[in-house]
């Protein structure tokens, strides 16, 4: 059987290896010019998504890796993306996934050919091949999600995207206004504290914020891997269980004194992991706002009327994602 594995990321690779291991034949298109995906980090393109220059990957390495293969025990337990790409590299190197995948071949069109009920996959260059079964491991995190808002047509200052973010240059002595409280909108807000004139943070909802170091620095999710938080999940009902978090949580930073204090629960939402956040809010050098009213000319207006004046707006509002080689598109429904 002949498998198409489309990207060569974190979720490609495994992707490869798995077919290599089951005796399939099995060959790898990545559009860029390097595997790794968004741990690929290219400053100067725009093909796919990447990380930003400082990006620190919030999930413990003891937790992201393949468990077939940890990373090296004397790198840090919270990597630098240029480690998670090394570690992406040594993975394909050590399982001889390199010689399947073929890189700056970006994949045009997959459509099923009816007659034969096979998948016929054309590249960008023009060349075409047949394949049995596809592996669409593009990711979710490359096509930006632009909310409308009222009024941001006024603004004369600078907009961008997460997505354009790569590191604070350009931002020096600006009044910078977040938008969304993620973590790209945290990291981003962390790194430009200091630097930047001031530093606003805009929420609809609030957010848990979490630390990668928990007690005596050990990171957080292998603190609340042990048996005995299994065993608690299980007997405690869900609202003791939240109510616990929070309260932890609360010891670490006050979320109300912040206005960061969400209406959701803990475990109903995706927590931002931060752990400079309470320190740069007690010194002043972040501020978290209220959800977006509208824009004028010199900034943002937020719910209740207050103003902040900004140089650049940025719209930290997350992506969305879809297959657009995919012929139909609709192929896979995007709910
Ligand atoms: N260091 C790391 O490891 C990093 C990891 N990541 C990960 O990448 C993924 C993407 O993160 P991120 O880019 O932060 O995106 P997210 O989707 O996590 O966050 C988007 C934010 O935008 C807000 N938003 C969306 N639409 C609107 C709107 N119309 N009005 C107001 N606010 C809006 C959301 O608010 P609401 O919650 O109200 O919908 C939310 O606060 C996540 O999984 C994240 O954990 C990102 C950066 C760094």
């Amino acid at each position: 059987m002949k498998v198409c594995v489309i990207g060569a990321g974190v979720s490609g690779l495994p992707a490869i290896k798995s077919c290599i291991e089951a005796g399939l034949d099995v060959v790898c298109y990545e559009k860029s010019s390097d595997i790794g995906g968004l741990w690929n980090y290219r400053p100067d393109q725009d093909v796919g998504g990447t990380v930003m220059k400082s990006t620190v990957v919030n999930t413990s390495k003891e937790m992201m890796a393949y468990s077939d293969f940890p990373p090296p025990e004397d790198w840090p337990n919270f990597m630098h993306h240029s480690y998670v790409q090394k570690y992406l590299r040594l993975y394909a190197e050590h399982f001889s996934l390199i010689k399947y995948i073929h890189l700056n071949s970006e994949v045009k069109s997959v459509k099923k050919d009816e007659d034969i009920h096979k998948w016929r996959v054309t590249l960008k260059s023009g060349q075409s091949e047949i394949f049995d079964k596809i592996m669409l491991c593009t990711g979710h995190h490359a096509i930006p999600y632009y909310p409308q808002f009222r009024g941001l047509e006024k603004f004369k200052g600078k907009i961008l995207h997460a997505k354009e973010y790569r590191d604070y240059h350009g931002f020096e002595d600006k009044n910078v206004f977040i938008l969304g409280i993620g973590n790209s909108a945290l990291d981003i807000a962390v790194e430009l504290s200091k630097i930047s004139k001031s530093v606003t943070v805009s929420t609809r909802r609030g957010t848990w914020v979490f630390n990668r170091a928990a007690q005596a620095g050990m990171p957080y999710d292998i603190v609340f891997q042990s048996r005995l938080y299994y065993w608690l999940m299980k007997v405690l009902p869900w609202t003791i269980a939240n109510d616990f978090m929070e309260h932890r949580l609360q010891q670490r930073l006050d979320h109300d004194l912040y206005g960061l204090r969400p209406n959701h629960r803990f475990f109903q939402q995706h927590p931002a992991v931060n752990d400079n956040l309470a320190n740069l809010l007690a010194s002043g050098l972040i501020t978290i706002t209220e959800d977006i009213e509208t824009f004028d000319e010199t900034g943002v207006i937020v719910k209740g009327g207050r103003h902040f004046d900004a140089d650049v707006i940025i719209l930290c509002t997350g992506y969305t994602f879809s297959f657009p080689y995919l012929d139909p598109s609709t192929l896979i429904p995007i709910i």
